[in-house]
């Protein structure tokens, strides 16, 4: 993929300071579908705290995009989604977006934009009290190359959306997330498309901004051993509703595998001392 990361500096890309610390966010009974069709009934998690990952977790189909977009407010929902008290539910985008950034599984095709102009014009549309609140076209392209340079993509500032491979594709995706200095970040199937080293440095990336800034993350995984490894809290959802939380110790068992996936497997540790999450089978019907 030709991306090489640097080392983060201690300060946010876009010079402020952290934002996030002390964040919690709540959610109480929430209630999201399309339409007429409620896929997700009365979710209630344990509250998301600022420094924290999430990971999201379930089967195909479970209702993990729908809750992201659910509390990136492309959804309409009922019940409370609460950032440090303040009810986020009914607010407009524009008041969330202040707050929330949601990073979907793929980024839109046919934009005919470079990765640079694309991150300017984020940042730029970013309403007050975000992160590009009234900058000038110079202050927001060097913000936007700084935090290119951080991500170790720089060298694709000026390349076409719609010429990048997947995984630039899920950088340039996470750059746009990220510029906006979002105090809670939700991020789709963020490594789905990158190679082995690049998700752990995509993680590890995500890992080092949340502790960092005190940021909420919300990430959707499919694979269990990066969730293992690198989330502080799962969230198991299946069948419309909340089957499993808590720590990846705790939660991520052979129980579970069987009762929320459909497959025998294992929970081991390896001789690092990570947690490895192997499917054996699948059970029968
Ligand atoms: N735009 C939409 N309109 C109507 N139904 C939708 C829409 N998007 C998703 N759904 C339905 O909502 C349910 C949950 O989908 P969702 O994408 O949230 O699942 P997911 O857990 O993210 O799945 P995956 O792991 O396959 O990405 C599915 O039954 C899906 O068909």
């Amino acid at each position: 993929m030709g991306v090489q990361q640097r080392p983060l500096a201690g300060t946010w890309p876009l010079g402020a300071q952290a934002t996030g610390a002390g964040l919690q966010l709540e959610i109480a009974g929430l209630t999201l579908g399309y339409g007429r069709r409620t896929i997700l009934r009365e979710v209630s998690l344990a509250p998301l705290a600022g420094g924290h990952i999430t990971a999201l977790l379930g089967p195909n189909g479970a209702g993990k995009s729908t809750l992201l977009r659910g509390l990136a407010g492309l959804l309409p929902a009922r019940g409370s989604v609460k950032l440090n008290g303040q009810e986020m539910i009914g607010r407009s985008l524009e008041a969330r977006a202040r707050h929330i950034t949601y990073m979907p599984q793929s980024l839109p095709q046919g934009v005919a934009l470079t990765v640079m102009e694309a991150l300017v014009g984020a940042l730029k549309a970013s309403p007050p009290g975000a992160g590009g609140m009234a900058v000038s076209g110079r202050q927001a392209a060097e913000q936007a190359l700084a935090l290119l340079e951080q991500l170790g993509i720089a060298h694709l500032a000026l390349v076409g959306l719609d010429r990048l491979s997947g995984g630039q594709r899920q950088m340039a995706g996470l750059a746009q997330a990220l510029v906006r200095k979002p105090e809670v970040l939700l991020l789709d199937e963020p490594t789905s498309a990158l190679d082995l080293r690049y998700q752990l440095q995509v993680m590890r990336l995500v890992q080092q901004l949340t502790r960092e800034k005190g940021l909420v993350t919300v990430v959707v995984l499919h694979d269990l051993g990066l969730a293992a490894r690198f989330a502080d809290h799962i969230v198991v959802l299946g069948e419309g509703t909340l089957r499993a939380e808590g720590e990846p110790e705790r939660t991520l068992t052979p129980g579970l595998l069987a009762e929320v996936y459909g497959v025998s497997g294992r929970v081991e540790r390896c001789s690092l001392g990570h947690l490895q999450v192997m499917a054996d089978a699948p059970l029968a019907g």
